[in-house]
């Protein structure tokens, strides 16, 4: 069994790397989930194919490979292994890197597998050999395990490629024969050519040991044929990018076709584009756009609950040689830019000394500012990181609910609380918001609704999630925030406060939703959250924001309403 941290997929803001003893394998897992979602791909992928990689512009050998059939070793193991027979293990392969063949094969599954990118984040040792499995029946060989630095390199390789995708896509686009050589290429080589193009595009990595690299890759996992195309390919890619030639974005036209430009250019959907320069105008937009593509710092959180401070953070973080910083704006949390892995291998949120928490969330904390005594219900706990900030702030006295309609979640949560030693003051309680409130007679101090939202304000964190996020997706969600926002309302009792909070920037989870709310609530007024954070965070409506852009860190909105007697 090994021990997996795991950054909550839909907690956006609050991001918490959870500790869960969990084998990939094990069939409740999520990794698990995935590997079920990805397998009927993976014989179309390991079968034979044809590559119609017709004629790329590049002048090189590949082209007579163009029709070359795949062929695979007989050994590879094409079915889920649940409850087939042990398979016989692999060649040790000492010619390909081991961060690279595990960063192909992570974004092959990110990709095929839908949101699974934030257990892929920054992983502790020992989960390695979940992913080697995944290498071995995938690529169908095995290489050396991952070190401390090729975890690194997976990290920034597999995050950077994600982000960049849609840029980098247009570049491969550009230098195929026409889009469906391009539409037709088969999943593995398409990602090693995007590591490829992400490493000499945006890393500057050295260009011919990357060529190398990538072709060896190919040449192993693939064919012979594949890793003269990749090295076709990439070798055209570094004489255009050597004279200052890459295949430019076009920014211009209609609307329309601005925002088509601008989202190849920044690597997001049109969609986003669209919505951020007509919510935020050109520069907000591309500055938000700028901060979702570079790589996210985290902060962490001492826990209270246990008696230990910020202080003691920062003397375990030196001991640890994290470089790190004390926040802005929260007592006891600390920022670190590098180095999450010392801190899990060294075991800090296993022993539940500290909490991965986003500053921004922690904010939303301040602003429902639990006081000890207080009878207090958190609407959409799972997997609990407000909770267990919260439990922390009553010193043993009051009461917490913490509610979800996701029962595994809510066993996260429950476990952590134990781990954080605030147990005591959490009673967990599994249900539907919406058919809970009906029945309820009893009135809380303090009524949180961390709601589900788009995550839009923490696509830095979760590189996935802005491929995953549909246009579609806004309208449900309003729909279900208005629903929950009602339900939460019917818990709070006369004097009591209800605190509304996402994790997006988009004003129509936000500000709209608590504008459409108060219409309908006329018992509910604005408590502006001067009192609780500090006033740049403060929008003229009294609501907290926070900016990417402006505050470095996640994006987040929250409302006080204060009931009426
Ligand atoms: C943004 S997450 C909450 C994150 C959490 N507050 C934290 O800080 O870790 C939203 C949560 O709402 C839950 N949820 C969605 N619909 C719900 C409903 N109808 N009733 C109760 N919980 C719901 C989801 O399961 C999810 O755990």
């Amino acid at each position: 069994m090994g021990v997996q941290i795991v950054a909550e997929v839909s907690t956006g803001n609050s991001v918490q790397f959870l500790i869960q003893k969990t084998m990939m394998q094990t069939s409740n897992s999520p990794a698990s989930s995935f590997r079920h979602t990805i397998m009927p791909s993976l014989p179309q992928l390991l079968s034979g194919r044809i590559l119609h990689f017709a004629k790329l512009s590049a002048t090189s050998s590949y082209e007579s490979h163009s029709t070359e059939k795949v062929k695979f070793p007989k050994k590879i193991s094409r079915k889920p292994d649940s409850g087939s027979p042990p398979r016989k293990t692999q060649k040790l392969n000492l010619e390909v890197s081991p961060h690279r063949a595990v960063s192909a094969v992570r974004l092959m599954r990110i990709e095929l597998g839908g949101a699974f990118a934030d257990l892929l984040n920054e992983q502790g040792k020992g989960s390695g050999d979940n992913e080697m499995g995944y290498v071995e029946r995938t690529l169908g060989f095995r290489t050396r395990h991952l070190e401390d630095r090729d975890l690194r390199l997976v990290t920034e390789i597999v995050g950077g490629t994600i982000r960049w995708r849609r840029y980098l896509d247009h570049l491969i686009l550009s230098l195929c024969h026409d889009e469906s050589t391009f539409r037709s290429m088969e999943p593995l080589l398409l990602q090693i050519l995007r590591i490829g193009f992400y490493e000499i595009t945006k890393l500057d990595m050295p260009p011919y040991a990357v060529v190398d690299e990538n072709v060896r890759l190919a040449k192993v996992a693939l064919r012979p044929g594949a890793g003269n195309l990749v090295n076709g390919i990439l070798r055209k890619l570094i004489v255009l990018k050597e004279s200052d030639s890459l295949p430019a974005v076009k920014v211009d036209g209609d609307d329309r076709q601005q925002a088509r430009g601008l989202a190849t250019l920044y690597s997001h959907p049109v969609w986003m584009v669209r919505r951020w320069t007509k919510y935020f105008g050109w520069d907000e937009a591309i500055k938000l756009m700028t901060w979702n593509n570079s790589s996210p710092s985290f902060s962490l959180r001492a826990n209270t609950g246990k008696g230990l401070t910020g202080a003691d953070l920062v003397s375990r973080l030196k001991m640890l040689k994290v470089p790190h910083e004390p926040s802005l704006y929260l007592d006891d949390f600390v920022r670190i830019k590098t180095g999450m892995q010392n801190v899990i291998q060294a075991g800090l949120l296993k022993e539940g000394f500290c909490a991965v928490q986003d500053e921004s969330a922690g904010l939303v904390v301040s602003i429902v500012d639990p006081q000890p005594g207080e009878n207090i219900i958190d609407c959409c706990a799972a997997p609990g990181g407000k909770t267990l900030f919260m439990a922390s702030c009553l010193n043993g006295q009051g009461t917490l609910f913490a509610v979800d309609i996701n029962e595994g979640r809510l066993r996260i949560l429950k476990e952590t609380a134990k781990l954080h030693q605030v147990i005591d003051v959490i009673s967990t309680i599994h249900a539907d918001l919406r058919t809970f409130s009906t029945d309820k007679v009893v009135e809380w101090d303090k009524v949180l609704l961390d709601a589900p939202c788009s995550g839009l304000g923490v696509l830095s964190k979760r590189a996935d999630l802005r491929w995953n996020r549909k246009q579609e997706d806004m309208e449900q969600l309003k729909h279900l925030q208005d629903e929950l926002l009602d339900s939460a309302s019917r818990l709070v009792k006369p004097g009591g406060v209800l605190i509304y909070s996402t994790c997006s920037i988009d004003p129509e989870e936000n500000e709209e939703r608590i504008e459409a709310f108060l219409l309908s609530h006329p018992e509910f007024d604005i408590d502006p959250v001067n009192r609780y954070v500090p006033e740049d965070f403060v929008t003229t409506r009294g609501f907290y924001m926070s900016n990417p852009v402006k505050h470095e860190l996640d994006g987040a909105f929250a409302a006080r309403l204060v009931r009426s007697q």
